[in-house]
């Protein structure tokens, strides 16, 4: 027997698209281009031209991970005096493991770090921050909340010769954020999202590092927030010339924000170039920027 005519009928899907004609990506079609994009690579003689052929931090062929598992597989990477570079790539990629690898807690088992020059591949953490002036500000919220303000800060300085140094080099701090600088007596507990984040990039700076290695800041903080963040570290790299290299999931804020972008799959470098090229260039667009 005939069916009766549907007085709606189901629009007719074409395969591979969506509402409108609009290409539909599925989770396997993002990893099957991103992969593709990371086998051709951006090349050594393109990455030298991104940190202007004077790189302080320069990476060559890393491989490493954890334990016996390798998480990057022959990554290059370099960073100029006061630039800012943004790694980002889909879940698992290993661009926290990237900044991992810089800091030294992963296995490296081949390639080279070096830092002006000298080669501080297999130094300890505490040696990147002391000798190589290499800081690591975490992903999680890592301030100590029942201390005070000022003595997280001076935690920066652990590894001063003396907690005298780390006073004084908290109170350089101290002179450049009047807004800490107010909380000082303060539990760390109390502080907004926004100024736990700014104590720990100061903690960070209580070293005067050259290099500032910065996992997401922007997670879990409000927007009005964020824009705080990223002023403060626009401004470490503008006019103290820190070099910063960030992993950001946020990857529009991240581009933005970053002279150079690079885009990590699967544990090879997929894409590198100018933030703002990536953030027009429409594969990144397409795979993470949602179309
Ligand atoms: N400490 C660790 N020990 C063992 N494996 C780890 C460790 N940290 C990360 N991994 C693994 O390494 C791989 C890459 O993780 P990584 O955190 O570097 O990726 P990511 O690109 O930063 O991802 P996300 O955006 O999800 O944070 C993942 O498979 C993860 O499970």
């Amino acid at each position: 027997m005939a069916q009766p005519a549907d007085p709606k009928p189901a629009r007719q899907a074409i395969p591979g698209r969506g509402a409108g004609g609009a290409p539909v990506l599925s989770v396997d079609d993002v990893a099957r281009e991103a992969e593709r994009l990371a086998k051709e690579g951006p090349g050594r003689e393109r990455i030298a031209a991104l940190a202007q052929n004077r790189p302080l931090l320069t990476i060559d062929g890393l491989h490493a991970g954890y334990g016996k598992m390798e998480i990057l597989h022959g990554i290059d990477l370099q960073v100029a005096p006061g630039q800012s570079l943004c790694l980002i790539g889909p879940n698992g990629a290993g661009k926290s493991t990237v900044l991992h690898s810089i800091y030294g807690f992963t296995n490296i088992r081949a390639g080279s770090i070096r830092l002006d020059g000298l080669d501080v591949t297999r130094l300890h953490p505490n040696q990147k921050l002391k000798q190589a002036g290499i800081a690591y500000i975490l992903q999680d919220n890592s301030v100590f909340p029942d201390m005070t303000v000022e003595e997280n800060l001076w935690m920066g300085g652990y590894l001063m010769d003396s907690p005298d140094q780390a006073k004084e080099a908290a109170e350089r701090v101290f002179a450049k954020y009047d807004r800490l600088a107010a909380r000082r007596r303060s539990p760390a507990r109390v502080l907004s999202g926004g100024e736990r984040r700014l104590l720990e990039i100061s903690r960070a700076l209580v070293m005067n590092p050259r290099v500032l290695l910065v996992d997401e800041p922007s997670i879990g903080l409000e927007p009005r927030y964020i824009d705080m963040v990223f002023e403060i570290l626009a401004d470490l790299k503008r006019n103290e010339g820190k070099s910063i290299v960030m992993v950001e999931q946020n990857a529009k804020k991240g581009l933005e924000f970053a002279d150079v972008g690079y885009v990590l799959v699967s544990g090879f470098v997929a894409l590198a170039g100018p933030g703002e090229e990536l953030l027009t260039h429409p594969e990144v667009g397409r795979l993470f920027l949602g179309g």
